[in-house]
């Protein structure tokens, strides 16, 4: 491999007629993390997946590792790259965390080929290194949403793959697990040279994780760079139509809002 781990050219995606992603590159290299934020319908979801394959974009072109997404088989694919979905529909499953990651060694195995010795050695060390490996044997549907998002963080390491695709994987969160599950996403991409692309809706939590950020404005990157230079009012104030003050806190840029709308009266004294 020359190039960064991740790629993508000039992607256009649209849902009968509308386009909902235009003109979209990017680059991630191994070892790095990169944040997409944007409001509510500017396409977020669909850049994901156009990344990952699972829909084909009208132009433009994502390669991984060198490989043209599109023109890869999806077993060949699965071992370069692995995503976290927003809603895995998996929460009420009986399966156990160990069985669910062993989901993650299927593009490993051929037909009807049992998980072997290796298999299990990568599902166990991909739960140790979620710090999971106590959950091996619970069902998913007795976990919190923190263990689980753990879990499934676990399979896609499972699966080798050397790319992570997470759609907004701190969903559901409180805020200490919202830090666990970013800071085990930027560890497994500093220390094991993971290229990881994070949806996120909080700018302050992508401010903290990511080495860059891609803010998507109807479909079209509207900044895209470090935090630093992307979470300025300037930037900010346009695309989310809210006043922005920008403070930075033990170094990291941070954004505090003020919403046009703000009632201005005072607190009620009679609740507490
Ligand atoms: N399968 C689909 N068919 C038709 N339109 C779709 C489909 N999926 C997404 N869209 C539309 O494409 C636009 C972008 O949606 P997308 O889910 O990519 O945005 P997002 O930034 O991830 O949004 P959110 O922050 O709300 O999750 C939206 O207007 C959405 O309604």
């Amino acid at each position: 491999m020359t190039g960064p781990r991740l790629r993508a050219e000039h992607l256009r995606l649209s849902y009968d007629g509308r386009v909902v992603v235009d003109d979209v590159s990017l680059t991630v290299p191994a070892g790095a993390v990169l944040g997409i934020a944007g409001p509510n319908g500017s396409g977020k979801t669909s850049l994901l997946r156009m990344l990952s394959g699972e829909v084909t974009p009208e132009h433009g072109e994502a390669h991984i590792e060198d490989h043209p997404v599109e023109r890869t088989s999806p077993k060949a694919l699965a071992k370069l790259l692995a995503m976290v979905s927003q809603d895995e529909g998996i929460t009420e499953t009986p399966l156990s965390a160990a069985e669910i990651v062993m989901l993650g060694r299927t593009p490993h195995l051929g037909p009807f080929q049992r998980p072997g010795r290796a298999d299990i050695a990568a599902v166990e060390d991909a739960l140790r290194r979620v710090g999971a490996i106590e959950l091996a044997r619970r069902p998913l549907s007795t976990m919190s949403g923190g263990e689980r998002q753990r879990v499934l963080i676990a399979r896609a390491l499972a699966q080798g793959a050397g790319t992570l695709l997470l759609d907004e994987p701190t969903n559901h969160l409180d805020i200490r697990y919202q830090h666990e599950v970013l800071g085990l996403v930027r560890d497994l991409a500093v220390g094991s040279e993971v290229a990881a692309v994070v949806v996120l809706h909080d700018l302050n939590l992508a401010a903290r994780y990511c080495d860059a950020l891609l803010v998507l404005d109807g479909g079209r990157v509207a900044a895209y760079g470090t935090p630093d230079a992307v979470l300025v009012p300037e930037v900010i104030e346009p695309v989310y139509g809210i006043g922005t003050h920008r403070l930075d806190v033990d170094g990291v840029p941070h954004l505090a809002f003020h919403p046009a709308h703000e009632s201005h009266g005072e607190p009620h004294e009679h609740l507490v």
